[in-house]
């Protein structure tokens, strides 16, 4: 018997890059923790690429790999593998001089535990100040700015506390103010709301919303929490130290003229097309270790496996 083949599509001549015009991106990523003589692969191939001025969410279980990615992103923790590429940062292969450049000025993290961000005997102004000065911004400058941030964030009010005289809420807003001092293009937060309740959440959540605005800063919020999805445009799913799914949400008129939030989940294929299929849909069809692909005019369909030799 013989098939005929589906005229496929004729790909362009030469691929472009991957995530050639992002800001971020990570292709590949492995990171690979040796403690005594076990191996924990906490990034096993991360694919992720982020766009200037985005503000995306990545979710995922505990030990899925989220602070990992993060601490690689800030330049923290540097990956056994892969690529990743951060505005012209090659974060794989940098000097020790620019990473720490790399940490001043493009990057501003927000760590997981709020206090962890602070330093107890400092003022809010003196902490936004501190890595102004780091970076040999003159005094005038450093004085406008950080009245400015504090402002921005609706802790003016505070600028003169320390950090046990500040609420939660507080001390993760000056901690945000702290990270964007030097006005970074990336902001990554850890976790921002785990240790608040869900209205100062709320809030902390609509002020990230409004830097991402206003400042045109890209932001990186990692939680373990799922309901974040519903407060930005695009939620990336981790799973096992890989990107597995997206959720994109976008406005659109519904039929009674009214606006309504649509949001469309995705797989991630990486770049030798592989896909993770969510186990409600495998179950759902019996789909084990064999299945078949068909491709279609327009799309690809997965099928169970007939039978056979196995
Ligand atoms: N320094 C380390 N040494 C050894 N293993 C580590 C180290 N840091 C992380 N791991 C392991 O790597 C895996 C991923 O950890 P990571 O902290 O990135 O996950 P996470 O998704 O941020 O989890 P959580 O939500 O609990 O913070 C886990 O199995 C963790 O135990």
């Amino acid at each position: 018997m013989s098939i005929t083949p589906l005229p496929l599509p004729q790909p362009p001549a030469k691929a472009p890059e991957f995530g050639r015009d992002a800001l971020i991106v990570c292709e590949s990523l492995v990171r690979i923790y040796q403690s005594g003589s076990v191996e924990v692969q906490a990034l096993q191939g991360l694919d992720l690429v982020v766009d200037s001025g985005e503000m995306v969410a990545v979710v995922g279980a505990s030990g899925s790999g989220k602070s990992t990615l993060l601490s690689i992103l800030a330049g923290v923790d540097a990956p056994t593998a892969g690529r990743v590429r951060v505005d012209r940062w090659n974060l794989l292969d940098m000097s020790r001089a620019d990473r720490v450049r790399y940490r001043r000025h493009t990057v501003g993290l927000v760590r997981q535990q709020t206090a962890a961000n602070l330093i107890p005997y400092l003022t809010a102004r003196q902490m936004v100040d501190l890595p102004m000065t780091a970076a040999r911004t003159p005094r005038r400058v450093r004085r406008r700015r950080a009245a400015e941030l504090l402002d921005l964030l609706g802790v003016a009010e505070c600028a003169e506390r320390r950090p046990a005289q500040l609420s939660g809420g507080q001390q993760m807003r000056v901690a945000i103010a702290v990270a964007l001092a030097n006005e970074p293009r990336v902001l990554l937060a850890d976790e921002p709301t785990g240790e608040l309740d869900n209205a100062t959440s709320a809030a902390v959540f609509g002020l990230l919303r409004e830097i991402n605005r206003r400042l045109g800063v890209t932001v990186v919020i990692v939680t373990h929490d799922p309901s974040v999805s519903g407060q930005v445009e695009r939620t990336v799913a981790i799973r096992d130290g890989r990107t597995s799914s997206e959720v994109l949400r976008r406005t659109a008129t519904g039929d009674d003229g009214a606006p309504q939030v649509i949001a469309e989940e995705y797989a991630v294929m990486d770049r030798t097309g592989r896909i993770q299929v969510p186990r409600d849909y495998r179950e759902a069809l019996a789909l084990t270790r064999r299945v078949r692909l068909v491709l279609e005019a327009d799309h690809v369909a997965i099928r169970p496996d007939g039978g056979g030799p196995g």
